[in-house]
């Protein structure tokens, strides 16, 4: 395992660095402030960011990793769970997706209880059923506040078809280990059938980087950009 890193669609031109390298695209989706950040920040950063913000459009961050001898990347879309902030970027989520993570708080269940129109919106995109998806509870570090039983969303998960993890990305020496839950994910994704690299012609950075661009200015225009609500415990 090796070469972490972070960044936004700015600096993305260097995903298409390699193109011989297994690129694989994992989103991440659900509700604003249940921690899609934070998990995907602890898995390519190393460590639970010291703040941050509500995410608007979508941040790439992505990590090296070598998985039987075989360099891979896993490029995870850190996607805006605010309504308002997601609305003109839905379609580049959906397209060439080779993974998905939904996520909930486990000391809110109202995020648990949206976790059937996240589906639906990667149903409503012709999402293939065969590729990986897993269900995360986060926030399992706030135990005095838990709201999700764990029973409750496992059920949820075999309804679905979805392994459960439960997880901190803040301290998860007591749970799920978010390394572990993208290193597995890792490991079906190289397991499965041979993937395509990510084509740039079907994925251009510039517009999709324009897009954002567009949709900051319009948000940060029309509307004051609300920070992600702090933890409830
Ligand atoms: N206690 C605890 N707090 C967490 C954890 N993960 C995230 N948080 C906090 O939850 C808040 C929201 O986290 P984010 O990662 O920004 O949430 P998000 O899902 O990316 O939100 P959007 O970008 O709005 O969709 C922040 O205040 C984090 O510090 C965790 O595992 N435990
Ligand atoms: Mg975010």
């Amino acid at each position: 395992m090796n070469g972490s890193s972070t960044q936004t669609f700015a600096q993305s031109g260097a995903l298409l660095r390699d193109r011989k390298q297994k690129t694989f695209k994992i989103i991440v989706i659900g509700d604003s402030s249940v921690g899609k950040t934070c998990l995907t920040f602890r898995f390519c950063g190393g460590h639970f960011p010291d703040r941050t913000e509500a995410t608007i459009g979508v941040d790439f961050r992505e990590r090296k990793l070598k998985i039987d001898g075989e360099d891979i990347v896993l490029q995870l879309w850190d996607t805006a769970g605010q309504e308002r902030f997601r609305r003109s970027m839905v379609q580049h989520y959906y397209r060439n997706v080779h993974a998905v993570v939904f996520v909930y708080d486990v000391t809110r269940m109202a995020s648990f209880m949206s976790l059937p129109s996240w589906i639906e919106e990667c149903n409503h995109h012709s999402l293939s059923y065969n590729i990986p998806r897993i269900l995360v509870g986060n926030k399992c570090d706030c135990k005095d506040h838990l709201e999700v039983p764990t029973n409750v969303a496992q059920r949820f998960a075999d309804r679905h078809s979805m392994p459960l993890f439960e997880t901190s990305a803040k301290n998860d020496n007591d749970c799920d280990h978010v390394e572990a839950i993208f290193m597995t994910l890792a490991h079906k994704l190289k397991a499965s059938k041979p993937m395509m690299p990510i084509d740039p012609t079907q994925f251009p950075p510039e517009d999709i980087h324009r897009a954002e661009v567009m949709s900051i200015g319009r948000e940060r225009n029309g509307v004051e950009v609300q920070n992600s609500s702090s933890c409830y415990c």
